[in-house]
């Protein structure tokens, strides 16, 4: 039997920003996005039957068709049937490191580890823009979690220009663990909240002066790691931070840390800071920890990475 092992990265956000409503009902964005190097490794293997079956160690991650590794399985078996003919089912077993439900895009990555592990075991020959392509349709952020790294994601966030490698720099996150934030929610509170600021879909004037990404990528292509901590932004903190209050003790606690800069991370509840260093990640992770005190505030100290998913094994 074939198989084959993954790791799948988690995302930042560097930069996001809402432009405005799209016609699909999703709305218009500009961010920046960073795989960072937190990863869940997904574990594929041809079972003889035709049917998919998903294993995960995490409680909150359903094992069922609701998901997202499921969800690109069942794609592929839908749009390749010749190919589940052919080389049988999958068993899907998702190790699980990136936290659930934290803006880090864990079940986004899930999906994008299926779709280019079973590209192999089914051996389709798909290439990584046609992989995209499918990966779009599970979710927003698939797309970059194929392809990793840094990259602007426009459209609904699915529209990506690779962007390059900002140098090595250091991340720590910070999430109370029963805390999570549905993407959903955010948007549609967002909405609710800025609508009559919003550019319609068809003014471009109003797209093009809106958008303010340009400096954040600027400090990337010269690699200013300071001005890359400055620049930090991300709209959707004005509907989460009045909401919890954890998450913004935690950038308040950040802040005070004297990091590069800090944020939420996509729809939260993960806070990042960035730091130039390991040791300096570890010394303001100690002190977020002294400041907070609290038993239920989980801490990773990791570093951006260049790729969104790896091959780690190739058990044929
Ligand atoms: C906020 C971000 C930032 O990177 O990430 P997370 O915090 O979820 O990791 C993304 O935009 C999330 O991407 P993803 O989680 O793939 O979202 P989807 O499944 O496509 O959509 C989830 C929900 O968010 C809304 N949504 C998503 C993307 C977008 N451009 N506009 C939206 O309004 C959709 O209407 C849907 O209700
Ligand atoms: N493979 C998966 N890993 C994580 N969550 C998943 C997965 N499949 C479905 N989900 C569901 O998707 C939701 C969002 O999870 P996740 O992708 O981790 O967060 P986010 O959208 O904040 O980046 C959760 O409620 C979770 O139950």
């Amino acid at each position: 039997m074939r198989s084959y092992s993954l790791l799948a990265s988690a995302k930042i956000n560097l930069y996001l920003e809402i432009i405005g409503d799209r016609l699909d009902g999703y709305h218009e964005l500009a961010m920046v996005l960073q795989s960072i190097d937190l990863v869940d490794r997904i574990d594929l293997r041809a079972i003889g039957t035709d049917t998919i079956r998903v294993r995960c160690d995490h409680p909150q991650v359903p094992p069922d068709k609701n998901n997202l590794a499921y969800r690109a399985a069942d794609l592929l078996a839908k749009q390749f049937p010749d190919a589940l003919a052919k080389y049988g089912g999958v068993e899907i077993a998702i190790h699980k490191q990136i936290p659930v439900a934290a803006g880090l895009a864990g079940g986004s990555a899930n999906a994008a580890a299926v779709l280019v592990g079973m590209d192999l075991l089914w051996q389709l020959g798909l290439t990584q823009s046609e992989l995209q392509e499918l990966g779009g349709t599970l979710g927003s952020d698939v797309p970059f979690c194929i392809a990793g790294g840094t990259a602007l994601a426009t459209g609904r966030g699915d529209q990506l220009s690779p962007m390059p490698d900002c140098g090595p720099l250091y991340v720590v996150l910070a999430k109370f663990r029963n805390l999570s934030i549905s993407t959903a929610w955010s948007y549609q509170t967002y909405r609710q909240q800025f609508s009559s600021s919003y550019c319609a879909p068809e003014d471009l004037d109003c797209r093009r002066e809106r958008l303010h990404s340009g400096p954040m990528v600027g400090a990337i292509a010269q690699k200013d790691r300071s001005k890359i901590g400055q620049l930090l932004h991300n709209d959707l903190e004005k509907v989460a931070l009045p909401v919890y209050p954890q998450v913004l003790q935690l950038r308040e606690a950040f802040d005070s840390a004297g990091v590069l800069g800090t944020m939420m991370s996509g729809s939260g509840p993960t806070v990042f800071a960035l730091a130039e260093s390991q040791e300096r990640a570890e010394e303001v992770q100690e002190r977020v920890k002294s400041a907070i005190a609290s038993p239920d505030l989980d801490f990773w100290v990791t570093k951006f990475s260049n790729t969104g998913i790896r091959i780690v094994s190739d058990g044929n």
